[in-house]
């Protein structure tokens, strides 16, 4: 700017004639503003102009002032009117402006001398950061930078369109407060000036009656050097205070506050303290630090604020009716939006928007605050290091620099780690009942508060933030962020951040940094799709797929514990009602429908419960995958059968364990490891007893994988319960694992149902499992004999149960009778008695001779005639059971 421009046009407001330029820098600031302007480089011209200014001034207040005629507010009206229109043409070339002045300041680009000032006000630059390599111009600088604070203000369109609305009304109405606030909150002008009513006000006056003095001097050498050392530090609320400090000299009304504020900024713990940066960091940012998006996205306003909405709408109400009260209580789980309430809280209760919604973010108190620079706002940060003589004084430094007319808030984070002396310092200012003064806790849990306090505490309970929430949170993000990521992504971020919206943000811009799309394979997880499949498989005991789909998952990298984790998820989602199919699935045998039957319901609770048990025992194996595929195993409602009747599951938990796994055609895999069994034990005439009177009946994989032998009689079985603990250290030395055994008798009650068992290497699991338990209880009649000569190709061993009067009813002679019994002999049926009861059965009458000649080549054929022979007590409802 030319200088003898400057003080033609100061000349001719003087005189009157208010210029372009002095309607742009109406107030006291301005005035400074253009004695800046033309003094800085003509000291001489600056003592004529200051005079000018002043008187300039000085008619600017009367026009203000209550006794105002209509002339004068008509005149401040057009002044106003013809600001606005400009501020509003030039909104963009003002922060066009700022940025680019911002970017010489931070690249260290020495600035043309003649245009720093004015850049200075225009970007509201931290002048501490300007004054180690600017000698003397840092005193300019700072003076003007405590004004630039208030002159720096966002140009947004849309808050400029409220504001003028609000402004006008205000004039209208002729009301002085209004007309303060809402030219306050007009924008920059053409110079990125912004034109603050108030600041005219109250700090003209004091600029006027002390001119001569703060004019003639400059700083102190030991001031220079002050400001000089703070410069270094990094630009926090405090130095900002600090700089504000510097210009105090220039304004004599905030010495006070300057004073005060000097004992505060030496206290080395206030404000920042979250890993967040404090607002005053976040705003002032210097161009090009990277914010990440904890920072970057922290909410500004209530409605910014996810999920809390209880919390979000009591403290907006008690804002809106003014019912405030002394102290606060936010607590709750990390990252909930706790300290982000508190700010915005805090800033709202000082927010002189006169609409409902509070804070506005561009009114001075809280352009202020979101600078750092609030002196009714202080935030203590880490309290580790606090002690209650520091605390004493914060508070008392805070009651002696707040604005009458604003709440003095006071947020301490993380307040559960004061000491005791701190709680009895909070609880004498909250004793003296200070007015205007909001006390604000933040915390994680309200028990390591003393009780004295808490019940003084208006208690607010941040829970933790729902996935549905989150996702739409992180998914804004993204987008903002140009992040590709899928939904399910973002849903199992949410899902592994506890509710904790800071956790999925950083999760969210860790990967971000991967670049190009994220997805769940991306991330080492599996889509809930894959997981469905998994499970269905599993819960319909189809093994073999269960066993494929698993290894197929594994292969992808991820974690045994970690995929666990997502089905005991996903079951748990399922019984909830929170998880739909998106679609119906004929393949699936188990979630073949979107709705699930009771029955079906009840088998995925037992899942969860195995899943759950499951995950202790992966938790200390280093076979993570042999636990994970033993407890998918039993998922199954009956997991006997489909584990059994599978000799690639087997194959495959013995690959695992390094027992040979080669597939031998359609060799039984249980029959081999019996075999093995069998050799790896070294007593011969145990091994040869083992061979002819036992069976290795199945195996199933629990907690411990089970073996189950059955022996013929309860005598075999008792011998050979004498060397179960060598029989457990052959099974362990051939499976490679801890192995229970169980000893059965074959074919007794306890036995469980119609359990022999085996080889079906080519039959579908399930079905067998199927067909097997339902004909479990039945009786087999002789038209079942196809059907048991095609099963006897199937299976190596089989064992159902036939009544002896089936038997007999279908042999009509004696010959017959015997044929029958020949026949089931051949298909591995085993007739024999089964209870004591048989001694009651009465068979009719014309059937009784046939019985009489019934031979039985099988076991204990004496035994049984004895019983049979006296039929006619024998009971009709008694059985003899036939295994086949
Ligand atoms: N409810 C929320 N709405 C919007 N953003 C949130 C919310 N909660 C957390 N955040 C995000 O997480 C960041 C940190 O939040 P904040 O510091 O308020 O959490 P906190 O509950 O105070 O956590 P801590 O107890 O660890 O201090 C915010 O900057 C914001 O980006
Ligand atoms: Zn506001």
């Amino acid at each position: 700017m030319d200088e003898n421009g400057d003080g033609d046009r100061i000349h001719r407001y003087v005189n009157g004639n208010i210029s372009d330029h002095l309607q742009n820098h109406i107030h006291l600031t301005n005035c400074i503003h253009l004695k800046n302007h033309v003094h800085k480089q003509s000291p001489s011209a600056a003592d004529a102009t200051h005079l000018r200014d002043l008187v300039a001034l000085h008619r600017l207040r009367r026009l203000r002032g209550p006794s105002d005629d209509t002339r004068s507010a008509s005149l401040i009206d057009d002044a106003i009117l013809h600001i606005r229109g400009r501020r509003f043409e030039n909104g963009g070339e003002c922060s066009m402006k700022r940025e680019e002045s911002n970017r010489n300041w931070s690249n260290g680009k020495s600035v043309n001398m003649k245009d720093m000032p004015r850049q200075a006000e225009e970007t509201g630059e931290e002048p501490a950061r300007s004054t180690n390599s600017h000698g003397k111009v840092v005193k300019k600088e700072k003076r003007r930078r405590f004004r630039s604070g208030r002159r720096n203000r966002p140009s947004l369109a849309a808050r400029d369109a409220k504001t003028r609305a609000e402004t006008s009304n205000a004039f209208v109405q002729g009301n002085e407060n209004d007309v303060d606030q809402n030219c306050s909150s007009i924008h920059s002008n053409k110079c990125g000036i912004p034109l603050n009513w108030s600041s005219i006000h109250h700090r003209g006056k004091l600029f006027l009656e002390v001119t001569g003095q703060s004019l003639s001097h400059g700083l102190s050498e030991s001031r220079s050097k002050k400001e000089g050392a703070i410069s270094d530090k990094p630009i926090t609320s405090e130095n900002s205070s600090q700089s504000t400090k510097s210009g105090g000299e220039a304004l004599p009304l905030l010495l006070d506050a300057s004073e005060s504020q000097k004992s505060i900024d030496s206290v080395p713990w206030i404000d920042n303290d979250s890993g967040e940066l404090s607002l005053a960091e976040m705003h002032s940012s210097v161009p090009g630090k990277h914010q990440n998006f904890t920072q970057k996205y922290m909410p500004r306003t209530f409605t910014d604020v996810v999920g809390q909405s209880l919390v979000v709408q009591a403290l907006s109400n008690a804002v809106m009716t003014k019912k405030i009260g002394l102290m606060y209580a936010f607590y709750g789980p990390h990252g909930t939006g706790k300290t982000t309430c508190a700010r915005i809280f805090a800033r709202a209760l000082n927010c002189q928007f006169v609409e409902s919604s509070k804070p506005c973010g561009f009114c001075d108190p809280c352009i202020a605050d979101e600078k750092g620079k609030s002196r009714n706002i202080r935030h203590i940060g880490p309290v580790d290091n606090i002690n209650s003589q520091g605390l004493l004084e914060l508070f008392q430094n805070l009651l002696a620099c707040q604005h009458r007319s604003q709440y003095g808030v006071f947020i301490i984070d993380e307040c559960d780690a004061m000491d005791s002396d701190c709680w009895s310092v909070v609880l004498k200012v909250i004793r003296g009942d200070p007015s205007r003064v909001v006390i604000i806790l933040v915390c994680s849990s309200l028990d390591a508060l003393p009780h004295v306090i808490v019940s003084r505490c208006e208690k607010f309970s941040f829970t933790k933030l729902k996935e549905a929430e989150m996702v739409r949170a992180l998914q804004l993000i993204a987008r903002k962020e140009d992040v590709d990521i899928d939904r399910d992504a973002l849903k199992l971020i949410a899902s592994r951040s506890c509710g904790s919206l800071r956790d999925a943000e950083m999760t969210l811009e860790q990967l971000s940094l991967l670049g190009g799309e994220i997805s769940l394979g991306l991330i080492g997880l599996i889509s809930d799709e894959k997981l469905v499949d998994l499970l269905d498989f599993a819960l319909s005991a189809d093994t073999i797929n269960t066993v494929k789909n698993l290894r197929d998952i594994m292969s992808s990298g991820v974690e045994p514990l970690a995929l666990l984790s997502q089905l005991a998820t996903i079951i748990t989602d399922i019984l909830a009602g929170s998880y739909h199919m998106a679609k119906q699935w004929p393949k699936r045998k188990f979630f073949h429908q979107q709705a699930l039957s009771k029955a079906d319901m009840e088998k995925l609770r037992h899942a969860l419960k195995t899943l759950c048990e499951s995950e202790k025992q992966l938790r200390v194996s280093s076979e993570r995958m042999t636990w994970l595929t033993a407890a998918l195993l039993q998922l199954a409602p009956d997991q006997r059968y489909s584990t059994l009747s599978s000799s690639s599951v087997f194959s495959s938990y013995r690959s695992w364990n390094g027992v040979d796994s080669s597939p031998k055609g359609n060799a039984d895999g249980i029959e081999e490891i019996w075999l093995k069994v069998l050799e790896n034990i070294k007593i011969k005439s145990l091994k040869e007893f083992m061979h002819k009177e036992g069976k290795m009946a199945s195996v199933s994989y629990g907690a411990a994988p089970t073996v189950e032998l059955v022996f013929n009689s309860q005598l075999t079985k008792s011998v050979v319960e004498k060397f179960r603990s060598r029989i457990i250290q052959s099974f362990e030395a051939v499976l490679g694992s801890a192995v229970t055994i169980e000893i059965r008798q074959w074919s007794r009650e306890g036995t469980g149902p119609g359990v022999i068992v085996l080889q079906g290497q080519e039959v579908s699991v399930s079905d067998d499992f199927q067909s097997e338990s339902e004909r479990n209880n039945q009786s087999v009649s002789a038209d079942d004999e196809p059907e048991l000569s095609e099963r006897k190709q199937r299976f190596g061993i089989v064992r159902r149960r036939v009544t002896l009067r089936h038997v007999i009813q279908h042999a009509d002679a004696r010959e017959a009778a015997t044929r029958a019994a020949d026949k089931l002999e051949q298909e591995n049926i085993r007739l024999e008695a089964r209870s004591r009861r048989l001694l009651c059965w009465k068979p009719p009458k014309i059937r009784h001779h046939k019985v009489l000649w019934l031979k039985f080549r099988r076991r204990k054929p004496q035994g049984f005639r004895k019983f049979v022979s006296c039929g006619r007590c024998l009971s009709a409802r008694s059985q003899i059971s036939i295994g086949y």
